[in-house]
């Protein structure tokens, strides 16, 4: 039997990197023996653009009768005048997270050796390389949390967002953290703002209580502010960095930046049924769609954590891992990634570098 993947590729870089992890994915399965079916369906700006919203409920319905979702990103400037709430993030995105409650993101940020000179960080700090996990809160904290307002005119003018969450929130994400962290360095660092916000005070307490639960893990707290400078003033001393959402977000692209590019970062976003999203951690890249010079390696990395994680096929997962290790030692890298000396390559061509990689081994 087939295993069924919605693939919803979305806008500006989505269906050009998308593109590749398919390719990806059908190497895999012919060398791997499984089945993959796709029903591709579409979300975002292409969807109001197509259907007049950015969630049909075909795409939901697509979705709902898959086992994973393949997810490429959306928006961009052709959708930025729209009213906040029909835009293609918050009308899209953001419910899907929520109607599958996926609520905890992981964000593998690790610099592949062959990448070491495309890190911005000094050469000397970056050594080997080093490998940090982001896990992020994903249905809750300030992108979800009611009232949300926006009223009057002139001075007085005002708008708002709520920042809030349940304890059952916090402890089912901090336990994602600690258990992910049982397999790497056993270290968790919660990210918060527990010297300002009243709702962080209340998540530094109860990431404390969970911690109880893995005594083997340690624990350390720090503040965001403090955490996006140590990020890169020392990012070796990081393992898990449990993050609320926004926190997550933020910290997560600058994670992305230190693997070498937004092109890097790949993620999956999971339910307590495993049940996941699998999406590049960056947006539509409006500035490089259409040229054919985006990375698709952040996409292919999300395919391969949907196989490992929805699908259950390791084998397949690592075979892509490695293959993208090899061709980036080949010299084989895009625009954003080019070390000193390359030629850059097209967003096809290094689809199909992994591709014969993965067959020819
Ligand atoms: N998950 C999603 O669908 C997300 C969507 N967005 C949306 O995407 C649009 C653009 O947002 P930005 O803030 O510009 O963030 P972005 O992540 O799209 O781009 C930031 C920078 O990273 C580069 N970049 C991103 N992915 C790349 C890749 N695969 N290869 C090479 N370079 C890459 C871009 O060229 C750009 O210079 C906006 O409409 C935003 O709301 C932003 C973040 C996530
Ligand atoms: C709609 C945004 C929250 C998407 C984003 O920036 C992200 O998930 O990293
Ligand atoms: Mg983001």
């Amino acid at each position: 039997m087939a295993h069924t993947i919605a693939v919803l590729a979305g806008d500006g870089i989505g269906p050009e990197v998308m593109a590749e992890a398919i390719k990806v994915l059908d190497a895999v399965q012919q060398k791997f023996g499984f089945a993959l079916e796709y029903t591709h369906a579409d979300v975002g700006g292409i969807a109001i653009d197509n259907h007049g919203e950015a969630l049909p409920a075909s795409t939901l319905a697509v979705c709902e009768a898959s086992e994973a979702i393949l997810f490429g990103s959306v928006g961009g400037p052709k959708w930025e005048s729209l009213p906040p709430a029909q835009q293609p993030e918050r009308a899209a995105l953001l419910p899907l997270r929520k109607h599958f409650d996926l609520f905890c993101n992981l964000r593998p940020a690790k610099v592949f050796k062959a990448l070491a000179a495309a890190c911005p960080l000094r050469a000397d700090i970056v050594g080997d390389g080093f490998d940090v996990l982001v896990v992020r809160e994903l249905t809750s904290g300030i992108y979800f949390g009611q009232p949300k307002g926006r009223e009057g005119s002139g001075p007085d003018e005002r708008a708002w967002d709520t920042k809030i969450y349940k304890r059952s929130e916090i402890e089912r994400i901090a336990r994602m953290a600690f258990e992910a962290s049982r397999l790497r360095r056993k270290k968790v660092t919660s990210v918060d703002k527990a010297n300002v916000l009243t709702c962080m005070v209340f998540w530094r307490e109860v990431v404390k209580e969970v911690a109880k639960e893995f005594p083997d893990v340690e624990l350390s707290h720090i503040y965001i502010d403090n955490a996006t400078m140590q990020l890169v003033r020392d990012p070796h001393q990081f393992d898990v960095m449990l993050c609320g959402n926004m926190f997550g977000d933020i910290i997560s692209d600058e994670a992305a930046m230190l693997t070498g590019s937004m092109g890097m970062l790949a993620s999956a976003s999971l339910n307590s049924s495993k049940f996941g999203l699998f999406e590049p951690a960056g947006g539509s890249a409006p500035d490089i769609a259409g040229q054919g010079i985006a990375n698709p390696i952040a996409q292919i990395l999300s395919a391969a954590m949907l196989l490992k994680y929805s699908l259950g096929q390791d084998q397949a997962a690592a075979a892509i891992e490695a293959a993208v290790s090899a061709i980036l030692d080949k010299k084989i890298m895009t625009r954003d990634i080019a070390t000193p000396g390359v030629t850059p390559v097209s967003t096809s061509a290094m689809g199909d570098a992994i591709v014969a990689e993965i067959l020819a081994n």
